[in-house]
Order: structure tokens, then sequence, then C-alpha cells
């Protein structure tokens, strides 16, 4: 189940709102200009699939967004509790940052926490499997993908060099709940 949780940014103590329907989700996020929604895979997913076959299944949603909003390079990035590194990246993305482009991400296994600081608000935005979040260019954020990660995720950029991030510095990441696994 997504859940989206609204804090203001100086009490991660106690979330002002908890959201745990899609519409009310969805409508919350766009008011600050993040777009949520739900795809369907148009074929079966294989455990093993390699990255042609699970872009292959969203096809017709990853051409639609490309035709929309621009976006040139597709890739898929999976990570799972085995993977040598996980304790780095985990580490890196918990970092405050922001994008020159958007962040658009589809979850098409597993769930991660992206939380979003948008003027003096905090968004952390619980995604799963189905889920597609696109986070403008510029918004200061942070992911949490657990102590165990478990996600398949297809990312689409404007930028053909893939994942460029500027840090902020900003230690407030720290002050806010993780993602429990
Ligand atoms: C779910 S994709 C990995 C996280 C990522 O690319 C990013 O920029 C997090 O903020
Ligand atoms: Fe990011
Ligand atoms: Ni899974």
């Amino acid at each position: 189940m997504s859940i989206l949780s609204v804090y203001q940014d100086s009490a991660p103590e106690q979330p002002l709102k908890v959201l745990t329907h899609l519409e009310d989700i969805a409508a919350t996020l766009a008011e600050v200009g993040v777009h949520l929604e739900r795809w369907e895979a148009s074929a079966p997913i294989g455990a093993g699939a390699s990255q042609e076959e699970v872009i292959d299944a969203y096809r017709p949603q990853i051409e639609r967004l490309k035709r929309e909003r621009g976006y040139v390079t597709v890739d898929v990035i999976s990570l799972t509790s085995d993977h040598p590194q996980k304790a780095e990246l985990r580490a890196k993305f918990l970092e405050e940052h922001r994008h020159a482009e958007d962040e658009v991400r589809f979850f098409v296994a597993g769930r991660g926490l992206f939380t979003l600081h948008i003027e003096d608000k905090v968004y952390a935005v619980l995604c799963e499997k189905n889920d597609l979040i696109s986070v403008p260019a510029g918004t200061r954020h942070w992911f949490d993908m657990g102590e165990h990660p478990h996600f398949v995720a297809i990312r689409l950029f404007n930028n053909p060099e893939g994942w460029v991030a500027q840090f902020t510095g900003e230690d407030i990441a720290g002050r806010f709940p993780r993602l429990e696994d």
C-alpha cells in the first residue's frame, strides 16, 4: 500500500497528515507539482527478466511519457539485499539532493521511500509496485531503500547522461523516519 505522510519541516516527530488512498495521495502531491499514478504491465514479467523485457512490458506508458514530457533515456535499476555496495548506495541516496531534471521512477517490484522537501513541508511518499512518481527538477529530496533493499524501478531521464545530483549539504534527512523493513 502506498502511503503519504506530510510533515512541517521543523517537526519530524509528528506528521500533519497520513494518507493511504491513491486518489488522496495523488491530489495532495499534485498541489505541489508532484505526479503519482499507477501502471499495469501489458505482459507478465518473469523473475530474472532482462531490462528490455521489463521496458517492453510498460512500453505504451513509457512512450506516452517520453512524448508528453520529452524524456530521452530509459533504464532499469534493480537492487536487492545481497548487493555488495548496498550500504554505500543507501547512504548516498539518503543525503538531501536535487536534480537538474525531473526524477521519474516507476516501481516494477519492491518499494522505496521518497521524501520531498518542498517549501516548509516534507512529503514522505512510500512507493510500491505499480507506482509511478515524477518529482519536478530542482526539488530537494532524498530516498531510502531500507537496510534490506528490494526494488526494481524503471528510470526516465531528460538527460542522456543519466543520474546527476547536487547535494544540498543539509542534514535534514537524518531527522525524518526511514524505510522500515
Ligand atoms: C528508485 S531509483 C534510485 C533512487 C534515485 O535515483 C534517486 O535519485 C533518489 O533520489
Ligand atoms: Fe534523487
Ligand atoms: Ni518482489
